[in-house]
């Protein structure tokens, strides 16, 4: 498949905004497509690179060699360009990944070296494309796309599922099924104001304390033990401590669902970003597991001793997961059979007052008769925090006056668009610690794609954790709304700018008869 076929069906998906349009010009490059070079193509659709960084930065791409005049590059081609780039390393690394990307962008024509561009610098998002794909492979293959849905959220993802399903055909789908050693997508939750408003629209329920660790998914087979993150990126060496407890469960194979956490010695949480340190490190692990160890607790159990349980109801799976995890290392809970019953709403209420003194984060309460629905922010588990936060993009960052010269500080802020864009609604450099300061220097200047000596603007990749008090309306900003009082609580490495918070979801939550727009913002 020609690079120059893929760049043209990015242009024509953006420019439509009939999703049937899009379905149809994605499921014509796929009829066409060969297998193999299918998933990497629909990973450059969606703006990302299977390679994740390669380490090119702004001023590489802006050099512009003479294109060529006839498209000649394949899919593939530039997939192995891309592979010896991301793996020069040492002395000299940025001069000769300079010279294969001039390289790789003088092989490139005109209208595919602004293809390469974008996608290098980060600036090819686009919205839902994944939805979108599997439609379009539903379309070109002719699948159920319930069926094909389904098999990317055991798959993990839609590459593997275009590429079988594209060299056999529908009958290939059955293969994608949960298997021990293939993690898939994580089940996520919606949001409630309340627990009182999580009764009303779940019905019977169980409500379990909302731990404020990382999400794991560990799988084990016999001796062997493999643990993902919510990305699904690979985490088993840095986190031995919980291999060791994963080996030791009266069970032969299993696949569970929980979250690690620091605690300290009466059981509170211990902060954030030490739990985050440790999964984000593989140095000294050994010494980090000794200095900080962390507490795996478990909330779900999705496959037991060749059993697949995802079907199953919420209660039965959690009588698996009674049977297979002992009580310490189960998520605390209440059920809650009738909430009409004004003493079980009270009881709700209370184990969730219990849950914020304890020091946790909230509750995550989930409808009794729910499967696991993999994949999907699902209706049938909704969080409920007392602490208004968003998850937002950082655009761009300011460098740092005083104290913090040399640093980058004031962040600019910015909330998912239906498209797939960001736009700004505010900046803020409050609740940086030196730490977190230090830190976000050296990975902005990673994502940077400019530098005007006041702004450095980035890869909208990094995803923030933002503290406010309110929305309110702006006229200073694109989105028209900004938020009171943003601060940062932390970096979520763990979640990608694609999941970040929508425009609605900020319009959501401003007041119901919010006044005119104000000109001041945060930060
Ligand atoms: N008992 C629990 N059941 C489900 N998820 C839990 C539980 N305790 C903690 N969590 C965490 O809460 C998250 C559920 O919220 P959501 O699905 O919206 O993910 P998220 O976007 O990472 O949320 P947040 O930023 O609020 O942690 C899970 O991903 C998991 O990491």
């Amino acid at each position: 498949m020609l690079l120059a076929e893929v760049a043209r069906v990015s242009a024509e998906v953006a420019a439509t905004r009939s999703r049937s349009e899009k379905t149809g010009l994605l499921a014509g490059l796929f009829r066409t497509a060969d297998p193999e070079e299918a998933p990497v193509a629909l990973t450059y659709l969606a703006g990302r690179l299977p390679q994740g960084r390669v380490g090119v930065g702004w001023s590489v791409l802006r050099e512009a060699p003479a294109p060529a005049a006839v498209p000649t590059l394949t899919v593939r081609e530039v997939d192995r360009a891309l592979d010896s780039i991301a793996a020069v390393a040492g002395k000299g690394a940025r001069t000769e990944r300079g010279r294969r990307v001039a390289a790789l962008l003088g092989a490139a024509t005109a209208e595919e070296q602004r293809f390469l561009r974008a996608l290098l610098g980060g600036e090819l998002r686009q919205g839902a494309l994944d939805a979108l794909a599997v439609e379009g492979l539903a379309r070109a293959s002719g699948a159920d796309p319930a069926a094909v849905r389904r098999a990317v959220m055991l798959g993990g993802s839609p590459g593997a599922v275009a590429r079988e399903l594209l060299a056999r055909g529908p009958a290939a789908l059955a293969g994608f099924r949960l298997e021990v050693g293939r993690p898939v997508l994580p089940m996520l939750a919606h949001t409630a104001g309340d627990v009182e408003e999580a009764l009303d629209r779940l019905g019977p329920c169980a409500v379990e304390e909302k731990l404020d660790g990382i999400r794991v998914q560990v799988h084990r087979n016999g001796d062997v033990v493999r643990i993902w993150t919510r990305t699904l990126e690979e985490i088993t060496e840095r986190l031995p401590e919980l291999a060791r407890v994963a080996r030791e469960l009266p069970v032969t194979s299993a696949v569970l669902d929980g979250e690690v956490i620091a605690l300290d010695g009466e059981g509170r949480p211990r902060p954030f970003q030490e739990t985050a340190g440790r999964v984000g490190s593989r140095r000294d692990v050994a010494g980090a597991a000794a200095a900080v160890p962390l507490s795996p607790v478990f909330f779900d159990l999705l496959a037991v001793d060749g059993r697949d349980l995802l079907e199953l109801p919420v209660t039965e799976r959690h009588a698996e997961l009674a049977r297979a995890v002992p009580e310490p290392l189960r998520v605390r809970r209440l059920t809650v059979t009738d909430p009409a019953d004004p003493g079980s709403r009270a009881a709700a209420r209370g184990f969730a007052e219990e849950v914020l003194r304890r020091g946790h984060e909230g509750v995550v309460v989930k409808a009794l008769d729910a499967p696991y629905s993999a994949g999907r922010r699902g209706a049938a588990w909704l969080k409920v925090k007392p602490v208004h936060t968003l998850d937002l993009v950082v655009l761009a960052a300011e460098w740092g006056h005083g104290r913090r010269t040399g640093k980058l500080s004031n962040l600019h802020l910015g909330a998912r668009c239906e498209d797939g864009s960001f736009t700004m609604l505010g900046k803020t450099f409050k609740g940086l610690t030196d730490a977190l300061l230090e830190w976000q220097t050296g990975r902005l200047r990673e994502l940077a794609v400019d530098d005007d000596g006041v702004v450095v603007r980035v890869r909208p990749e990094l995803v923030v954790e933002i503290a406010y008090d309110g929305v309110q309306r702006s006229s200073r900003y694109p989105a028209g709304v900004t938020l009171r009082f943003a601060r940062v609580l932390r970096y979520r490495e763990d979640k990608a700018a694609a999941e970040a918070d929508t425009v609605a979801a900020v319009e959501a939550a401003l007041p119901a008869r919010a006044g005119a727009p104000s000109p001041d913002g945060p930060g």
